[in-house]
C-alpha cells in the first residue's frame, strides 16, 4: 500500500494563503543551534518531513527538543553529546551535513552518514570537505560515513570553485570558532545565508559580508542562545504564485519578500501574468489573454532559482509557442519532463535544455514525484488538468510543502490522499 495525492483538475483558486518559514533556512538553522551553549527558540518553522528527521537527529546528539505552538521549537543542547550520526534520520534528507560542520566547530570531531535529498544528478560534497580541510581538519571517508577531526580549527581564505550554497553554510559554521579570521571568497549569496548568519550573530558570532561574495568570518569562543524568526520561503511563495497564475480568479499570497522572487516576478509578467507586488504579499488575478513564451536560465541567487524552474514549466506549456528552460546549476534536473508529458504537455529536453512547445491540453494521469520539486510541478498540473491526476512517492513533496493540503483546499482546489 501506499499513500497517493489526488487532484481533481479545473477548480478555480480564490483567497490567500500564507507562506510559512523557508525550508532551505529553517535545515540549516536547526544544526545550527548545536554551536550554542544556551537554549534557541526559531519561530516560524514549517511542517515538514525535513524537519522532523533533524529533531530525528537533535534527539540523537541528547539536544532537549520542544515543539511549542503550531511553529516554534525550542532547542536545548545543553546537555548534548557528541554522538556518531548514523542512523536511517541522515540518509533522507540533504541538509544533515550541516551537522558535519557544526559538530567540527563546536567539538573538533564529527561522524555523520552521507546525507540524501533530491537526486538532481551528482552533488558532490567535495567544496564542503576542502573547506573543512583548509581549515585544519582532517576528514575521511568510511563505509558511507563521514569522520572529521581537529585538534584547533584555524581561520584561513578559502575560496569555492562554485558558489555552493551548502559549502558556504557548513564551512561559515564550522569557522564560528576557529581561532582568528576566515573568509570565504565566491560565497553563495542566497538569502538563506544571511538567515543562518543572522542567527548565528545573534548567539553572538562576529559574521561579516553576508549576501555578497566575501563572507568573513572572526572567530569566537562562546556563542549564547538568542530567539530568531525565520525567512519566508521564497521557493514556497514561488509555487503557489505560478498556482495563482495558472488557476486563480483573484488569490494573494502573504508572507513573502518580494525582492527574494525578483528574477521570477520579472519573468511571469513577461510571459502575461497579471500581478501585483506588495511589501510583503504579491496579489495575482487571472489572466484571459494567452501567455507568451520565453527563455529561462537558471543561475545562484539573485538569479533565477533552479528550484522554481521544475514548476513553472507547467505554466510554460500554456504559453503560446516555444519557450526554453536551461540549467545551469544542476544539468539533469528535468525529470518531471517525462511525468507532464504523460498529461499532455509537448517537451523535448536535450541537457542542459527542456523545450516547451505550447499551448497544450493537460489531462489528469498516474505520475511520480521523482523529487521535491518535480512534485511541485505535478501539483501545479493537477490543479490545471482535464480529470484526476494520481500523484505516487509523495514523500518528496512532504520534505517541502508546509500543510499543502489544507492551504490549497482552503483555496478551492480538490486535493485528497488516498491509500492505493
Ligand atoms: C538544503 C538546500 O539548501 N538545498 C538547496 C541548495 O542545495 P545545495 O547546497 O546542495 O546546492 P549547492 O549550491 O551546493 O550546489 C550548486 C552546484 O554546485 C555543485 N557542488 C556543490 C557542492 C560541492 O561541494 N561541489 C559541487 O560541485 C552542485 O553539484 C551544484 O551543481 O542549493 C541548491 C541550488 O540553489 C538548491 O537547489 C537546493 O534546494
Ligand atoms: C533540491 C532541493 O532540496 P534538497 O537540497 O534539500 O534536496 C529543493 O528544495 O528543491
Amino acid at each position: 500500500m501506499e499513500t497517493v495525492i489526488k487532484i481533481e483538475g479545473g477548480h478555480r483558486l480564490n483567497g490567500s494563503v500564507r507562506i510559512s518559514g523557508s525550508k532551505n533556512s529553517t535545515v540549516a538553522l536547526i544544526p545550527a543551534c548545536v554551536l550554542a551553549s544556551e537554549p534557541v527558540t526559531i519561530y516560524g518553522v514549517p511542517d515538514i518531513s525535513d524537519v522532523r528527521s533533524l529533531i530525528t537527529l537533535l534527539n540523537e546528539l541528547g539536544v532537549n527538543v520542544e515543539e511549542r505552538d503550531e511553529d516554534t521549537l525550542y532547542i536545548d543542547p545543553t546537555h548534548m553529546e557528541n554522538v556518531p550520526l548514523v542512523s536511517e534520520a541522515a540518509t533522507k534528507l540533504r541538509a544533515s551535513y550541516y551537522f558535519m560542520g557544526a559538530l567540527l566547530g563546536k567539538f573538533g570531531h564529527a561522524e555523520i552518514r552521507m546525507p540524501g535529498g533530491c537526486y538532481l544528478g551528482p552533488r558532490p560534497i567535495d567544496l564542503h570537505i576542502k573547506g573543512f580541510e583548509a581549515l585544519g581538519a582532517d576528514v575521511q571517508y568510511d563505509n558511507g560515513c563521514y569522520i572529521l577531526d581537529a585538534d584547533q580549527l584555524t581561520g584561513t581564505n578559502i575560496f569555492l570553485d562554485i558558489s555552493s550554497v551548502g559549502a558556504t553554510i557548513n564551512i561559515m559554521m564550522a569557522a564560528v570558532f576557529a581561532k582568528g579570521r576566515t573568509v570565504i571568497e565566491n560565497a553563495a549569496r542566497e538569502p538563506e545565508i544571511i538567515d543562518i548568519a543572522t542567527l548565528l550573530n545573534k548567539m553572538g558570532a562576529r559574521i561579516h559580508g553576508m549576501g555578497t561574495s566575501s563572507l568573513v568570518i572572526d572567530g569566537v569562543e562562546h556563542l549564547g542562545g538568542c530567539s530568531h524568526e525565520i525567512i519566508p520561503d521564497r521557493i514556497e511563495a514561488a509555487t503557489y504564485i505560478i498556482m495563482a497564475a495558472a488557476m486563480a480568479d483573484d488569490m494573494l499570497i502573504e508572507n513573502v519578500i518580494p525582492q527574494h522572487l525578483d528574477a521570477i516576478l520579472m519573468k511571469l509578467k513577461e510571459i502575461g501574468i497579471n500581478l501585483q507586488i506588495g511589501t510583503d504579499s504579491v496579489h495575482v488575478f487571472r489572466t484571459e489573454n494567452d501567455l507568451k513564451p520565453t527563455e529561462i536560465l537558471t543561475k545562484p541567487y539573485p538569479g533565477f532559482a533552479t528550484d522554481v524552474q521544475q514548476p513553472f514549466s507547467v505554466l510554460l506549456t500554456q504559453a503560446v509557442g516555444q519557450s526554453t528552460v536551461t540549467e545551469t546549476i544542476y544539468a539533469e534536473r528535468f525529470k518531471h519532463c517525462d511525468e507532464l508529458k504523460r498529461m499532455g504537455a509537448d517537451i523535448d529536453v536535450r541537457i542542459p535544455s527542456a523545450f516547451i512547445h505550447g499551448k497544450t491540453k493537460l489531462y489528469g494521469a498516474r505520475v511520480k514525484a521523482t523529487d521535491l520539486r518535480c512534485g511541485a510541478a505535478l501539483v501545479v498540473a493537477g490543479l490545471m488538468a482535464d480529470g484526476v491526476t494520481e500523484i505516487h512517492d509523495i514523500y518528496h513533496i512532504d520534505r517541502g510543502y508546509d500543510h499543502l493540503d489544507r492551504k490549497l483546499n482552503r483555496l478551492g482546489a480538490k486535493l485528497w490522499r488516498e491509500e492505493v
